[in-house]
C-alpha cells in the first residue's frame, strides 16, 4: 500500500467518528463503503476502516486495482468482512451502508488548485452519488474527493433531485485544515500538540479556510506577522503536500530516462507536469534526466530531451556535464557534441 501522511490519517479517523455519529443505523456493526478504494488517499483509507471496530462489512469499491487492495486489507486480524468490488459492483457495494466515503477522483498535480480539477470530479462525484441516492439513499456521506467546496454542492443537489437529500449527513471532508492549523500553531508556540486546539471555519481551499487563531487553545499571543505567516501555512497546507510529492515523480523520470524507456518519461512529464527546462528537475547530485540518459548511452531519451528544450550542458554538483558522463565514443556522444 502507499503510505498515508500522519495528518491524513487524523483527519481520516476523525471525519468517519462523525460520520458513525450521525449514523442512522443503530446497533453494532456498520456497512461501510470506500469508492475510490485503490488510490493514494483509498488505500490508508480502507485500512483505518477495517481497523475500526464499529465497522462489521467493508465494500471496497474503485474502477481499477480493487482485488490487490481488497485481498491486502482483508488479512487485517480484525472483524470487519473485506469485499472488494470493481466497476460493475458498484450497486452491490452500497446496498445497506450505513456511511459512505468518496475519495474517487484525480488528485492535484504540482501548479494545479483545487478548482482545476472540477471538470473531471464533478462528473465522478455526481455519478457517484446517483448510485448513492439510488441503493442506500439514508447513509451518511463524506467527500473527500476535491474541490471539496464545489464536489459537497454537487452532491446535495444530485440527492434533492433524487428526492433523497437530508442535510445531517452529507459533509465534506475539511478536518485536514484542522489538523494542520493544530500542528502549526503547537510547533510555533512550542505547545504539546495534544493540549491544543484551533477551529477552523469555511472551505478547503485557499482564502476560503479560515483557521481562527484568535480562538486557539490554550491561547498565545501572537504578531501579525506570525500570524498571518500561520494563516497561509494552513491555507497552503495542501499544496505544501502535492509540491513536495512530485519529488517521487522526478526520481522515477530518471530511473527511467536511465533505462531509456522513452514511453514512461513522457507519460511522467506529462502526469505531473514536470518542466525539463527547469534546473530543479534533477537528483541530490543535480543529475539531469539527461545526465544519467546519456550515462547509459539512452539514444531515443536524449534525442527527445534535446528536441524538447532540455538544457544541453548542465553541470551536476561534480561539475559534469551529460557528455562528460558519456564514456567514450558513441551515437550519443556524437549527438550531444552536435548540439
Ligand atoms: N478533502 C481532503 O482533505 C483531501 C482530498 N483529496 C482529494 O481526494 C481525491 C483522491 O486523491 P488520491 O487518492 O490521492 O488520488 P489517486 O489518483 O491516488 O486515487 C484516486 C482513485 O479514484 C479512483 N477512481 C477514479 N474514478 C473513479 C470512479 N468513477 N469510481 C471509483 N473510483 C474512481 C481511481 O481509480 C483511483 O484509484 C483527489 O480529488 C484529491 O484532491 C486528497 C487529500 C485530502
Ligand atoms: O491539496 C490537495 O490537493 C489535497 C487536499 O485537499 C489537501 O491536502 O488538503
Amino acid at each position: 500500500m502507499s503510505s498515508p501522511s500522519a495528518s491524513a490519517l487524523t483527519k481520516w479517523a476523525v471525519a468517519a467518528a462523525r460520520g458513525f455519529a450521525a449514523g442512522a443505523a443503530s446497533g453494532p456493526g456498520r456497512k461501510v463503503a470506500v469508492l475510490g478504494a485503490a488510490g493514494g488517499i483509498g488505500q490508508p483509507l480502507s485500512m483505518l476502516m477495517k481497523m475500526n471496530n464499529q465497522v462489521s462489512s467493508l465494500s471496497l469499491y474503485d474502477i481499477a486495482g480493487t482485488p490487490g487492495v481488497a485481498a491486502d486489507i482483508s488479512h487485517v486480524n480484525t472483524k470487519a468482512q473485506v469485499k472488494g468490488y470493481d466497476k460493475d459492483g458498484l450497486a452491490e457495494a452500497l446496498r445497506g451502508c450505513d456511511l459512505v466515503i468518496i475519495p474517487a477522483g484525480v488528485p492535484r498535480k504540482p501548479g494545479m488548485t483545487r478548482d482545476d480539477l472540477f471538470k473531471i470530479n464533478a462528473g465522478i462525484v455526481q455519478g457517484l452519488v446517483e448510485a448513492i441516492g439510488k441503493h442506500c439513499p439514508g447513509a451518511v456521506l463524506n467527500i473527500i474527493s476535491n474541490p471539496v467546496n464545489s464536489t459537497v454542492p454537487i452532491a446535495v443537489e444530485t440527492l434533492r433531485k433524487m428526492g433523497v437529500y437530508d442535510k445531517r449527513k452529507i459533509m465534506g471532508v475539511t478536518t485536514l485544515d484542522v489538523v494542520r492549523a493544530k500542528t502549526f500553531y503547537a510547533e510555533k508556540n512550542g505547545l504539546d500538540v495534544s493540549t491544543v486546539d484551533v477551529p477552523v471555519v469555511g472551505g478547503h481551499a485557499g482564502v476560503t479556510i479560515l483557521p481562527l487563531f484568535s480562538q486557539a487553545t490554550p491561547k498565545v499571543t501572537m504578531s501579525a506577522e506570525v500570524l498571518d505567516a500561520l494563516t497561509k501555512r494552513t491555507q497552503d497546507g495542501g499544496t505544501e503536500v502535492v509540491q513536495a510529492k512530485a519529488g517521487k515523480a522526478i526520481t522515477e523520470l530518471l530511473f527511467f530516462a536511465s533505462v531509456g524507456d522513452l514511453y514512461r518519461c513522457k507519460k511522467i512529464i506529462h502526469a505531473w507536469g514536470l518542466n525539463i527546462k527547469d534546473a530543479s528537475c534533477c537528483d541530490y547530485d543535480r543529475r539531469t534526466p539527461l545526465h544519467l540518459a546519456a550515462a547509459e548511452g539512452a539514444f531515443s531519451v536524449v534525442l527527445w530531451l534535446l528536441d524538447h528544450g532540455t538544457e544541453v550542458n548542465p553541470v551536476d554538483r561534480f561539475k559534469r556535464t551529460p557528455l562528460e558522463v558519456r564514456q567514450g565514443g558513441s551515437a550519443v556522444a556524437l549527438l550531444l557534441s552536435l548540439r
